[in-house]
C-alpha cells in the first residue's frame, strides 16, 4: 500500500507561563509555529494539519499562504487530548487513505524535516507501529503513529497526551534519537537562554523593518530649523511664483514681431520697478534680470546680441531669437493653489530655499521621537571624575547621543542604572511609559550580571531577536512593546556604535521617511584581512575615495581605530577574509 503521512502540529495552547503567544515567538528569526510548519512542508507529500485554539486568529495569520491546513479546536481549554482528537479527525477527513500521522508540538525549536524523515524511516525499517522521539532518558513528540493506533489517539481524554499511547504500546514502539528534542520552551528564562538564538545580519534587519511603527506625528517648524527633516504634509503655493512675468537676462524687452526693425529705446526697467511699463509697437525697453516685463512685450534680447546705433536705435542681432525667449512666465515655478512640495520630501538646503522662495516661513515636518539611553554597569565612572580601581569611563552615552544628534534627533535623555535586575526592569518599564524608543547599553551578553534581555521581556517587551551572527555586536537585542522599539546594545563601545550605525540609525531613517545616511559601495582593499567563516565582520576602515584600508585595532573594547574610520569594510558570514587588491563591500558612515 502507498504510504501517506500526515503531520499534526498542535498549536492551540495559551502559553500561560510565557505571558505571550508562544506560537509566535521567534527562534533564529522565525516564529515557532512557522518553524514547525516549514519543517513539515519540506516533504510535499505530507498533509499538514495545524490545530489552533488560543490566539487562533494571530496564529492563522502567521501561517497564511504556507499551504498548511488549519483546524480550530474550540475545546482547546479542556487539554491536549481534545486537540489531538480534532487533529486526527480532520486529518482523516482531509486524507481518508492516510497510513500514519506524526504528532508534533510547536515549542521544540530544533524540530526539523530531518527529524520527521528520521521518524518515518525508523518506523519503516523496524516494522513497529509507533516511532517516538527519544531524548534525555525519556521520549515524546514528535511521534509517529501508524493507522491502527489512530483509534487510541481518538480515545485520549483531558490532559492526556500521545505519551500515554506510546507507554501503553511500548513493545510496538521504536525510539528515534532526537537529543535536541529536549529543548522545549515553556518559560521566558528557557527562551532567553536558547544558546543558538543567533540570527544573520539580514534576518535581523528584516525583523527590525517588519517591526517599525506607523509614525505619523508631525510638528510645525520655522524654516531655519527644518533642514534635515521630512515634510509631513503637502505644501500648497499661496500664489503664483514668479508673481509677474520677469526678464531672465540683462537686455531689451521687445515684441518678437518687431525683431527685424530698428527700434527706439523708450526707457529702462530696473529689477524691483514697482510701476507697470508699457511697450509700444516699434519700440524697445532696456530691462534687467528679474525686472518685470512691460505690458505688450513678449521677448527679451540679451544685451550681447544687439547693436545700438550712434542715433541710439536698437538693432537685434540674434539668429536664434524665438518668441518668449528670456522671459520667466508668471506662475512658471509654481502656480497658486498647486502642490509645491509633496509630503515625504526630504528638506535639503535646496528644499528649504525653494519654500522660502514661495514665501513660506514655516513647514510641517515629521516629528522626531523621544529617545532614552539607559546605561547599565556598576564599573562605569563619569569622565572628569577620578577613576577608581576597576572603573572605566562611561563613553557610550555621549557617543550615542552625538550620533543621534548628527541625524537630527535632539530629544535624548540619558539614565544610569546599576546592574540589578529589579531596578533595570523598573527603569525600563518607566522608560517605555514616557519615550518612543529605548536604547539600553551594556548587560546584553551572557555574564551573571547581564540582565537586559530578561528585564526587557519582564517589562512586557516582545523579543524580536537576541544575538546576531556578526562581529562586533553579537549580543544585540531587539524587541518591541506596541509601537515602541527597544534595542539592547552591547556594552563594548565599539560594538554599541557599530550596532547604532547598522541597525538603530537605519530604523530611525525608515521610520521617519528619511533617505539612508549610510551608503553601500564596492572598492579595492589595500590590505588583506583573515577571518573565520560564521560571523559577518564590520571592520573599521578608511576609504580615501578610491581604495579602502582596514584599520588596526578591531577589538570591540577599543574606539581608537573607530575614531579614524569613515566606513566599515564588510566581510559576510561565509567569507574567510580578503586579499589586498580584492574588491570588497564597504558601508560609508554618515559622520
Ligand atoms: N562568555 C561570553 N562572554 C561574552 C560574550 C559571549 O558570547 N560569551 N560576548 C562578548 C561580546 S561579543 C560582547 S560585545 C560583550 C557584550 O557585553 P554586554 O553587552 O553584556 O556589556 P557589559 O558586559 O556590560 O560590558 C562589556 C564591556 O563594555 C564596557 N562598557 C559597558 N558599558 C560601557 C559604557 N557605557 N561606556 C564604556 N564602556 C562600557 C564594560 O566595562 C565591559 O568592558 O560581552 C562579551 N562577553
Ligand atoms: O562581538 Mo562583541 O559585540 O564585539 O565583542
Amino acid at each position: 500500500m502507498q504510504q501517506q503521512t500526515g503531520i499534526i502540529i498542535l498549536a492551540a495552547g495559551a502559553s500561560l507561563r510565557m505571558g505571550q503567544p508562544k506560537q509566535l515567538m521567534t527562534f533564529e528569526g522565525k516564529s515557532l509555529v512557522r518553524l514547525a510548519a516549514d519543517a513539515a512542508l519540506v516533504d510535499k507529500r505530507h498533509v499538514v494539519m495545524v490545530v489552533l485554539g488560543a490566539h487562533a486568529d494571530a496564529v492563522a495569520r502567521e501561517l497564511a499562504g504556507t499551504g498548511v491546513r488549519l483546524v480550530t479546536n474550540s475545546g482547546w481549554q479542556s487539554g491536549m487530548a481534545s486537540s489531538i482528537r480534532v487533529g486526527v479527525e480532520s486529518l482523516l477527513d482531509a486524507a481518508p487513505d492516510i497510513t500514519s500521522c506524526i504528532l508534533a508540538v510547536c515549542d521544540q525549536p530544533f524540530l526539523s524535516a530531518t527529524v520527521l524523515e528520521g521518524l518515518k524511516s525508523a518506523q519503516l525499517t523496524s516494522g513497529k507501529g509507533i516511532a517516538a522521539s527519544a531524548y534525555d532518558n525519556t521520549y515524546g513528540t514528535p511521534a509517529l503513529f501508524t493507522r491502527p493506533y489512530f483509534k487510541y489517539l481518538l480515545q485520549l481524554e483531558g490532559q492526556e497526551g500521545a505519551k500515554k499511547v506510546i507507554r501503553q504500546y511500548s513493545a510496538d514502539t521504536v525510539m528515534y534519537p532526537f537529543e535536541k528534542g529536549r529543548t522545549d520552551i515553556d518559560t521566558m528564562e528557557e527562551y532567553n537562554q536558547l544558546t543558538h538564538q543567533m540570527i544573520s545580519v539580514e534576518a535581523a534587519k528584516e525583523i527590525i523593518s517588519r517591526s517599525l511603527p506607523e509614525w505619523n506625528r508631525s510638528v510645525q517648524l520655522h524654516l531655519a530649523e527644518a533642514a534635515g527633516h521630512v515634510a509631513a504634509a503637502d505644501v500648497v503655493a499661496g500664489g503664483d511664483f514668479p508673481r509677474f512675468a520677469q526678464s531672465s537676462m540683462d537686455g531689451y524687452a521687445i515684441r518678437f514681431q518687431d525683431k527685424d526693425r530698428e527700434l527706439e529705446i523708450a526707457g529702462e526697467i530696473p529689477a524691483g520697478a514697482s510701476e507697470l511699463f508699457r511697450l509700444k509697437a516699434g519700440k524697445a525697453l532696456r530691462i534687467f534680470t528679474g525686472a518685470p516685463m512691460p505690458a505688450g512685450a513678449d521677448t527679451v534680447v540679451m544685451q550681447e546680441k544687439v547693436t545700438v546705433t550712434a542715433e541710439g536705435m536698437l538693432l537685434v542681432r540674434d539668429e536664434e531669437l524665438s518668441a518668449g525667449l528670456n522671459v520667466r512666465p508668471r506662475g512658471s515655478e509654481v502656480s497658486e493653489g498647486a502642490v509645491a512640495m509633496t509630503a515625504g520630501t526630504f528638506l535639503s538646503a535646496a528644499a528649504i530655499g525653494f519654500l522660502a522662495g514661495i514665501g513660506k516661513t514655516q513647514v510641517e515636518v515629521v516629528a522626531t521621537p523621544a529617545i532614552v539611553i539607559i546605561v547599565t554597569g556598576n564599573e562605569l565612572q563619569e569622565p572628569g571624575l577620578p577613576l577608581g580601581y576597576g572603573q572605566v569611563y562611561e563613553s557610550n552615552s555621549i557617543q550615542l547621543r552625538s550620533a543621534l544628534k548628527h541625524i537630527g534627533i535632539n530629544d535624548i535623555t540619558v539614565r544610569h542604572v546599576k546592574d540589578d535586575p529589579a531596578m533595570l526592569t523598573q527603569a525600563l518599564a518607566d522608560a517605555l511609559g514616557s519615550f518612543d524608543m529605548v536604547l539600553l547599553v551594556g548587560g546584553v551578553s551572557v555574564g551573571d550580571y547581564d540582565f537586559v534581555a530578561n528585564a526587557a521581556v519582564k517589562a512586557g517587551v516582545r523579543q524580536g531577536f537576541h544575538r546576531v551572527r556578526q562581529k562586533p555586536g553579537k549580543p544585540l537585542f531587539f524587541g518591541t512593546l506596541e509601537d515602541k522599539l527597544v534595542f539592547g546594545l552591547p556594552g563594548n563601545p565599539s560594538s554599541a556604535l557599530t550596532c547604532f550605525y547598522m541597525y538603530v540609525a537605519p530604523a530611525l531613517e525608515a521610520m521617519l521617511g528619511r533617505p539612508h545616511g549610510s551608503r553601500k559601495l564596492f572598492a579595492r582593499t589595500t590590505h588583506a584581512y583573515r577571518k573565520k567563516a560564521g560571523l559577518t565582520h564590520f571592520l573599521k576602515a578608511f576609504f580615501d575615495g578610491t581604495a579602502v584600508t582596514p584599520l588596526h585595532a578591531q577589538e570591540s573594547y577599543r574606539l581608537h581605530s573607530f575614531a579614524q574610520a569613515n566606513c566599515f569594510l564588510v566581510l559576510g558570514e561565509a567569507s574567510t577574509g580578503c586579499e589586498a587588491g580584492d574588491e570588497v563591500e564597504i558601508q560609508l558612515l554618515n559622520l
